[in-house]
């Protein structure tokens, strides 16, 4: 009793308010971070991220808590058999996971909240019920992937290719059957008409010129970043 009056839980995903997450998807090192991170700048008060664990050793310039949580395997073990995460997945040799506390931090303040997950991750969170506009991002290329992901210079040659292997995958399952550029290809790359699983995504975004795709996926979010804006000024 006392621990609900001074310890209220968090409120189910399910029954919180406000405007619906959104899900970033698409082979690692297609750009989900560069364009997740500019919304988060230009939007300052309207999204929030939601930070997932992993058990992969930070980045130069990763920031425990803001990145990720970085812990290793056998602490997020035992909070994943806790049931602390809506979604985990091994992901080229590690744990990745998004608790339910990641999620509830960022839409107890009204903000939209973006989570950044694998395409395994998707898959869990549709049996969930958070109910977010999901948005695959791809590359316009393998080749072109490649050299994105070594022009980060983030990771071993080893983990290159088990990214590469994923990204074949990945991309084989969600990409435009037709990546045409003219004026019809923002509403031909809807995830259905494409695809070997049509419905998985709201939208796929081919982020070939940054700028365009930046464009695209605010214009996909416009609703939700309306509501919240509305929200500020009244
Ligand atoms: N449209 C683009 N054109 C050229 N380079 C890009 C574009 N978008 C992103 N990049 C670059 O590609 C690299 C990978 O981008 P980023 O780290 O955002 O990918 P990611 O999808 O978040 O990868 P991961 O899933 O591994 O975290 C970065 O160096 C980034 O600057
Ligand atoms: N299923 C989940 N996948 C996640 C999560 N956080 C990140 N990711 C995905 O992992 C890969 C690799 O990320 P990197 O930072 O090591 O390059 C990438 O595809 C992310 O989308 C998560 O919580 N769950």
């Amino acid at each position: 009793m006392f621990f609900t009056l001074f310890n209220p839980p968090l409120p189910l995903l399910s029954v919180m308010e406000g405007p619906r997450p959104v899900v970033l998807s698409g082979p690692s090192g297609t750009g989900k971070s560069t364009l997740l991170k500019k919304l988060l700048k230009d939007y300052k008060g309207v999204f929030g991220f939601s930070v997932s664990h992993t058990t992969r050793d930070p980045r130069p310039g990763e920031v425990d808590g803001k990145d990720y949580h970085f812990r290793n395997r056998e602490a997020m073990q035992e909070d994943i058999d806790t049931g602390e995460f809506i979604e985990t997945d091994e992901f080229s040799g590690n744990l990745y996971g998004t608790s339910k506390c990641a999620v509830q931090d960022v839409r107890a303040k009204g903000l939209i909240c973006i989570l950044d997950v694998d395409i395994a991750g998707v898959r869990h969170i549709k049996e969930s019920d958070l109910d977010p506009i999901y948005v695959s991002i791809q590359p316009p290329s393998i080749e072109v992937l490649e050299e994105r992901l070594r022009g980060r210079a983030t990771e071993t040659e080893e983990k290159i290719q088990s990214r590469l292997e994923a990204a074949r995958i990945d991309m084989e399952e969600c990409s435009p059957l037709h990546a045409v550029d003219n004026e019809f290809s923002f509403l031909f790359l809807h995830s259905s008409v494409i695809g070997n699983e049509p419905g998985l995504f709201d939208i796929v975004i081919v982020n070939d010129d940054l700028d365009e795709s930046y464009e695209k996926l605010q214009s996909v979010l416009k609703e939700e970043i309306m509501k919240v804006q509305q929200g500020i000024k009244s």
